[in-house]
Formats: structure tokens, sequence, C-alpha cells
């Protein structure tokens, strides 16, 4: 029997050491000795204390009272010991017992598992919070997983989709999720509709293989809506930077009459000197162009060229955008102030164009500019010198607008240094196939076509059209020619001229209500008015090559207003 026991006490993991009444060591198991690193022959028949100092059992025999479960270091490792008094049926002590164990790794684990549930918050809170919706499949396709904006964007929530199929989500198109699983493949860019209201989305999507078995597919849905107005924002903050950089040089204006040779003679002139030029001439003739490639051709070309559209800016913020503004100047001004663009061109170009559309005080404080060459931010009192070169455009006739009051002499003889009188095209009409030429190398490139040239007949009607919106309209005219060319014509025939003006103008009105009479649902009235009010514009500025003024004209509001308009309803070109 005792050799029974023996064999039991030494096949367990426990470490196990028994003491008499006496503390005499009278058990010490292979487990005991694997722990304190001691044999068995030297502790057995030995006083506990003398051969390990921590098992207090000496004092369990002492007290007679058991501790359980401690947990206490031993060396280098951590151990949890039982330690309780042996009695005999009188219930006296006659020895006592300690059980240990090591568990240093149990510890190493909890610790591995409290790093496993960090990183599992952490990815929860990502999971939770990504704007990207997220939706996870078993390898049978059954949806697992997903998170809020899954909910947000596709309208469905998790109980709508969790333990269902992972095609009860899409509307249209196939399952991205299915046919990962099938080829075990990523699928990136697809595009699908997801969710009962069909939201157009973008889906990225990767199988996940677990030491290489398939165990589903993850699939990240981000919103194509959102991506077009993030990517619409982006083309608007390049439209602006477009305009903050000045693009082109003399070599890019077109035409050899002699008009438009004279003005291009006078600007080259100019451009030498510090001198405010002022650009006149109809809408589309070239006026902007012009201001880049004299500011191209000065010696301040390595600097700014700021182009300012007096008549797109609302009167209200015009001066603090031109003069920017002091800490507190006005309601909503920011902290510290902001600069103005004059600021901004320090060194360089500002381009003042419309400026013809600038009410009275500004003109007092642009006058002040000009012959100070200091400013006064709005809502401050410290002059700030700024050496910045003037260039201005119109295209009123500003000596009417001194005479009735509305545009300061003084500050029309200060812009009128060096007048430069820009040609309508009517006036150059020699230069149109020229033009037509460029247009046609400019489009091919932007359309990727192999256009050659204009038949003699084409070009003859070209010729006889009066180009109210001067070479601005001939460049549209030509790249919506150019579209109704099929890919294999090489020549602009007269059957590819867009029929202009009239027939258009009919079907305005038609085409407003139309828009209106096909809506699904019922709008409210100031919705139908800015449908077709916006309809309206966009088909009065198309008939007018984009011009601006005469489109105001025609429309009886004024340019400002109409800047306003195609502002509030994002009409582009
Ligand atoms: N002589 C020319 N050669 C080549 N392109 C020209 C010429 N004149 C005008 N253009 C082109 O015609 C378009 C209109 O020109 P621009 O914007 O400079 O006119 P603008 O007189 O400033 O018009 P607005 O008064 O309406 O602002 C531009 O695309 C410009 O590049």
């Amino acid at each position: 029997m005792k050799k029974e026991i023996e064999i039991i006490l030494n096949s367990t993991h426990d470490a196990m050491i028994a003491v008499d009444s006496k503390g005499i060591i009278t058990i010490f198991n292979r487990a005991a000795e694997k722990l304190t690193k001691l044999s068995s022959d030297k502790a057995m028949g030995r006083y506990v204390s003398d051969v390990i100092e921590t098992t207090r059992l000496p004092y369990i025999l002492k007290t007679g009272e058991s501790e359980l479960n401690r947990k206490q270091p031993l060396g280098d490792i951590n151990i949890v010991t039982n330690r309780m008094p042996v009695k005999n049926e009188k219930g006296n002590i006659i020895g006592a017992i300690a059980v240990f164990r090591d568990i240093t790794e149990i510890l190493e684990l909890a610790e591995e598992i409290t790093d496993l549930k960090e990183i599992q918050i952490m990815l929860e809170a990502i999971f939770n919070s990504t704007q990207d919706a997220i939706s996870v499949v078993d390898q049978h396709g059954i949806g697992v997983l997903v998170n809020p904006a899954y909910t947000r964007i596709t309208g469905l929530s998790k109980e709508d989709v969790i333990g269902k199929s992972c095609l009860v989500d899409i509307s249209e198109g196939e399952s991205i999720h299915l046919k990962v699983l099938e080829s075990k493949k990523p699928i990136k860019g697809a595009r699908i509709k997801v969710g009962p209201k069909k939201k157009d989305v973008i889906i990225d999507a990767a199988p996940m293989l677990v030491n290489g078995e398939l165990r589903g597919s993850v699939g990240v849905i981000h919103d194509l809506s959102e991506i077009k107005r993030l990517t619409s924002e982006l083309d608007e903050a390049k439209q602006i930077i477009r305009k903050l950089e000045a693009k082109y040089t003399f070599d890019d204006i077109i035409g050899s009459d002699k008009k438009l040779v004279n003005a291009i003679e006078k600007a080259k002139i100019a451009a030498a000197t510090p001198a405010t030029v002022i650009l006149r001439g109809e809408s589309g003739t070239g006026k902007e162009l012009f201001a880049h490639a004299i500011h191209n051709a000065s010696n301040r070309k390595h600097c700014q060229f700021v182009r300012v559209n007096c008549a797109a800016i609302s009167e209200s913020i015009l001066e603090s955008e031109l003069f920017g503004y002091e800490e507190g100047a006005f309601t909503g001004a920011l902290k510290g102030g902001k600069k103005g663009l004059f600021e901004r061109a320090h060194g360089g170009t500002i381009f003042l164009d419309e400026i013809g559309e600038i009410k009275m005080s500004t003109q007092a404080k642009l006058l002040r500019v000009l012959q100070e060459k200091e400013i006064v931010r709005v809502g401050g009192t410290k002059s700030i010198s700024i050496d910045v070169r003037i260039l201005a455009a119109t295209n009123i006739d500003l000596e009417k607008a001194v005479e009735n009051g509305r545009f300061r002499e003084d500050l029309y003889y200060r812009l009128n240094v060096i007048p430069i009188r820009i040609p309508s095209l009517r006036e150059h009409k020699k230069d149109i196939y020229e033009l037509t030429r460029h247009f046609i190398r400019k489009y091919n490139q932007e359309y990727g076509r192999y256009v050659t040239d204009i038949s003699k007949e084409a070009l003859e009607i070209l010729m006889e059209n009066e180009w109210q919106g001067n070479v601005r309209e001939l460049e549209n005219y030509i790249g919506r020619a150019i579209i109704n060319m099929k890919f294999n014509e090489t020549t602009i025939k007269s059957y590819h001229l867009p029929h202009n003006g009239e027939r258009y103008r009919k079907n305005n009105i038609e085409s407003g209500f139309n828009i209106v009479k096909n809506k699904e649902k019922t709008l409210s009235l100031e919705e139908v008015v800015g449908e077709v009010e916006k309809k309206y514009i966009e088909q009065i500025l198309k008939n007018n090559n984009y011009n601006r003024t005469k489109t105001a004209n025609e429309l009886k509001i004024s340019v400002r207003n109409l800047y306003y308009k195609i502002k509030k309803y994002g009409i582009y070109k």
C-alpha cells in the first residue's frame, strides 16, 4: 500500500510537502523536488523551516488553521498554495500538509489574454467608428458581423443581415462576398447597389484565411455619393488653385490680325513696366489670357498671380477678401484676423477682373491702394505697405459709368495708365481659322480625338457668325462640334456644327417643366421654382456661350445676382 501511495504522490504535478506534529518532513514528492530544486533525500527527516522558509507549515501546526489558494512568489516563479493541518479522530493536530503549484505560465497566459482583450476593444472601436461600412460573412456566405456605418450606408440593420445569406443586401449587381469565397482572391473597386434605397457603393473585399483555410470574406463598402461629393469639392478647390496661377504666356494668344497684334504688342511693352494696366473688351475676348501673359512676361513672374473676380464675390465680403480684416472686425471673423488678397499677392500681381462691378466704398479703398501703395485691414487702423502690380479688366463702358456717377473718376484715371483694348472676334474674323485649328488641337488632347481640320463649307458658316460671345463662344462651339463627330471622322463638316440659339431657346421653358413633371414625389413650390430657375439659367448661359454679362442682361438681373445663382445652384460650364 505504501508503494502505491508513493507512486500516486510522485506522479501528480502538484508539489506536496507533509510534516509531523514537530515539523519534521515526512513527505516530499517529485514535483516538490522540481519546484524547490532540492532532492527528497536532503529534505526528508529534517525540520521544514531548515529546508524551505516559506512553507508556513510550523504556523499551521501552531494555529491549526487552513490557508487556501494563497498566491506568492517563490524565487523567480509564482506559486499558489493550499496548506492545512492533519488531525486525528480526537481532533488533535498530528501534522500538516502543503500542496503548491507553479502558476507562472497561467499568469503569463492571463496577461496575454488581457493584451488580446485590449486589442479586441481597440479593433471594436475602429470597427464601430469607421465611416466605411464593413460586412463579414462566414465561409458559407452567411452574415456574421456588420458595423454601424454599414447600417447608415445601406439602411439595413444587424438583424436584417446577420445569420442570413449575403445576397440579402444587394439591390443591383452580383454578390462580391460570393465571388471572393469562390475565387479565394481579393476584389477591389466593385460597383453595386445595396439596400432598400439602392445606394450606389464601391466594395473592396478579401478572403479571410486562417492557416490557409477559408473562413469567410470581409468587405469594406464605400459610399459613392460621399466620394462624388468629395471629388466635386476637390474639383472646386482645383478650380480656385488654377485661378491662383498664371498659366498662359503670349505664345498662347492666337491670331495675326493687325488689331489683335497691336493689342499684344502694347501688352508686351506694358509687361516690362510696373504700370497699372486696364484690359478692355467684350466678354470672352481673352482679357484674362492677356493678364496671365503680362504677369508671366514681367519681372514678377516668379511671384503670386492672384485673380479676383469682383463680380463673383458678394459686395459684403469683397472688401474683407481684398484687404483682409483684424480679429473681431465682424461677427464670424477669424481669431487673429485674416490676410487679404492684396497681402497675399505681395511681390506679385493682382488681377481685378470685372472691376466695373465694385461698389463706391470699395472703390475709395482701392484708390488708396493705388495712390499710397498701402492697405488698412477691415476693422484695423494700421497701414500695411504692399508691393503689388495691378491689372484690371472690364467689359462695361467705364466712361459711361463715370458719367452716371457709378464709378469714381479719380479711380478711373488711376487705372487707365495703360489701357489695352482687346478686339471683339467680329473685328478679327480673319483669325477664326487659326483659332479653330488651335481649339481642335486642344480638344483632341482633352477628348482623346484625332480631328485634323475643318471643311471649307463649315469654315464659311463660322465666318458668317456674329460671335457675340467672342473667342470663348468659338471655343465652346468647336468643342460641341467635335462631340457631334463619330470617332472615325477627322474633318469638322457643316453637319457637325451645333445649331445655335433659337431652337434651344424655344424649348427652354418646356424642358424646365419636364424636370418637374418627371419627379417621383410632389415637390414644394420653392423646390419647383429652384429647379426651373437652375435649368433656365443653365440653358441661357449655354445659348450665350457662358457670357455672363449677356446672360444677365437677357435674364434682366444684375451680373452679381447671376454669379450668386450660378454658385447657389452649382452650375458649371
Ligand atoms: N486670342 C486667343 N487665343 C487663344 N485662346 C483665346 C484667345 N482669346 C480668348 N481665348 C480663350 O477664350 C476663352 C475666354 O477667354 P478669357 O477668359 O480670357 O476672356 P475674358 O475676356 O477674360 O472673358 P470674361 O470677360 O467673360 O471674363 C479662354 O478659354 C481663352 O483661353
